[in-house]
């Protein structure tokens, strides 16, 4: 007989595989033992870094038999065409890979001897919404942000609509999102900033499906984001059609016994040292980079907030418009000519500089760690959430700025740091945040409610795994 599987199809990038993984491992977990199997559906080429290969082998052998990978073959694709920004180029290469490969995929699936019981979409990867609706695959986004997000995406095309300029053109006109504080129109995603960017129809089309699917499954808990959800549940955010059902499962962070281990980091052993609740975190995602001369600021305001700190540091990108490396830029960089002259001796002591890369989820829970300073990753703000460490907000790119504003001014989970107008941070102004979380009344607040968020988080965690979002087996 035949036997079930659910088939995933991530967008590329580290921050969507891990966490499409982890929903592929609470289906497993909420589905009697060896009635499902797993297929993820993996866009190689330029995306697949070495840390993403090396995440899926050490997956694949933990679960050999319940969850298998399907790469894509690789596609050679041109990822310097200057006329096309980044994200369309990105959008471009998933919607290649997705008419070459998607359904030659499924049919392999299905070979081998496999029901595809159901798909579930990145945002995006759309592109296979169609071609699933012709195969009669009952078809569901795992939606790897948060509530507020989503709703901001279910209504993008509304706002869009209502709007005849480019969003980067209404630089201080606030959006209204049903559900969310008001956010500037510049914040918005850079892929729909500017109208004339084929992404922006892209993106478009994207949040235009959210509403055609047989449900969208969100990494978040009701909880923690009740105002969003009122909204998406009262149908505030879909203009045309019904809201689709939303199943909310989460909050679903990397385990990290799949984390690669031969020997502890530097960074856990020097904060074995440190006391307890005294060490500032400050880690901007899988890719999150700044200028030189941004660097030097966070530098100084970490020197004179006088806190201790553990800080990740990634090359400036070469690109400097942007706030992240390019998956394929070169990480063999010298530490000591992106940092001030002088600032490691200086700090010595009270803080360690990590180039490039440390094992997030095990600092966060490390005794010694009071405080993150994040880009608002989703990942990143559940998995600290999960530990109970109290944030500084400092929204780089992609839907940050929105979860940023959630987090200060919904949640009151973080502190969110001012920005200037081309979104430089002072070192002054880092100095103050840092202050006020670690030493500050406020800052002890915040880590009682942290505490508390951290409950209510492992609350939803046992209550979560409902997968009623799947459709019945055949029997
Ligand atoms: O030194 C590091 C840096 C990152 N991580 C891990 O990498 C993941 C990063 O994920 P996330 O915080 O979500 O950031 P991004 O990698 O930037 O994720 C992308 O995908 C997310 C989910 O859709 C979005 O919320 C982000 O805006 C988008 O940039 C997390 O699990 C971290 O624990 C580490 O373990 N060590």
């Amino acid at each position: 007989m035949k036997k079930d599987t659910v088939v995933l199809y991530p967008a590329p990038g580290m921050g969507h595989i891990i966490s499409t993984v982890e929903l592929g491992k609470l289906i497993l977990r909420h589905s009697p033992p060896n009635s499902i199997t797993i297929s993820i559906l993996i866009t190689t080429g330029p995306y697949e870094t070495p840390a993403i290969t090396s995440y899926i082998t050490r997956i694949s052998h933990t679960y050999p038999r319940s969850i298998t990978f399907h790469r894509f073959p690789h596609l050679s694709v041109d990822t310097h065409d200057c006329s096309r920004s980044r994200a369309a180029i990105k959008f471009d290469i998933i919607l290649l890979n997705t008419l070459h490969h998607f359904s030659h995929s499924l049919l392999h699936i299905a070979q081998t001897d496999h029901h595809i019981r159901a798909l579930v979409i990145d945002l995006f990867c759309t592109s296979a919404f169609p071609i699933a609706a012709q195969l009669r695959i009952p078809t569901y986004y795992f939606y790897t942000s948060g509530a507020s997000a989503l709703a901001a995406f279910l209504y993008l095309p509304k706002i869009g609509e209502q709007v005849d300029k480019s969003f980067k053109d209404l630089a201080s006109t606030y959006l209204h999102f049903p559900g969310l504080p008001k956010l500037l129109a510049s914040r918005l995603p850079e892929p729909v900033l500017d109208r004339n960017d084929p992404a922006y129809g892209d993106f478009i089309y994207f949040c235009s499906h959210l509403s055609k699917a047989d449900g969208v499954i969100v990494n978040t808990f009701e909880d923690l984001e009740p105002i969003p959800v009122r909204a998406i549940a009262d149908g505030c955010c879909v203009a045309e059609a019904p809201t689709p059902p939303v199943y909310y499962i989460g909050p679903i962070i990397v385990d990290s016994i799949d984390e690669e281990v031969e020997k502890k980091h530097e960074c856990l052993v020097w904060l074995d040292e440190q006391p307890n609740g005294s060490v500032l975190f400050l880690c901007f995602g899988s890719r999150g980079s700044f200028s030189k001369a941004q660097v030097r600021e966070i530098a100084i305001g970490l020197e004179r907030s006088e806190q201790r700190f553990l800080w990740v540091v990634r090359a400036p990108p070469r690109n400097t418009n942007l706030k992240q490396v390019s998956e394929y830029e070169d990480k063999d960089f010298d530490l000591n000519k992106v940092l001030p002259d002088g600032f490691v001796e200086r700090t010595k002591g009270r803080g360690l500089v990590v180039k490039e890369w440390a094992p997030q989820v095990e600092v966060l829970n490390h005794k010694a760690v009071g405080g993150f300073v994040s880009h608002c990753g989703w990942n990143s703000t559940l998995e600290a959430l999960v530990a109970g460490v109290p944030m500084i907000a400092w929204p780089l790119y992609a839907e940050q700025h929105l979860n940023r504003a959630a987090l200060v001014e919904d949640m009151k989970m973080a502190i969110g740091v001012e920005m200037e107008e081309d979104e430089f941070v002072s070192g002054s102004e880092l100095e103050r945040r840092v202050r006020e979380l670690m030493a500050s009344e406020k800052g002890r607040e915040m880590r009682e409610r942290s505490i508390e968020m951290r409950e209510r988080a492992l609350k939803a965690w046992e209550e979560q795994g409902s997968t009623t979002f799947l459709p019945k087996a055949d029997k």
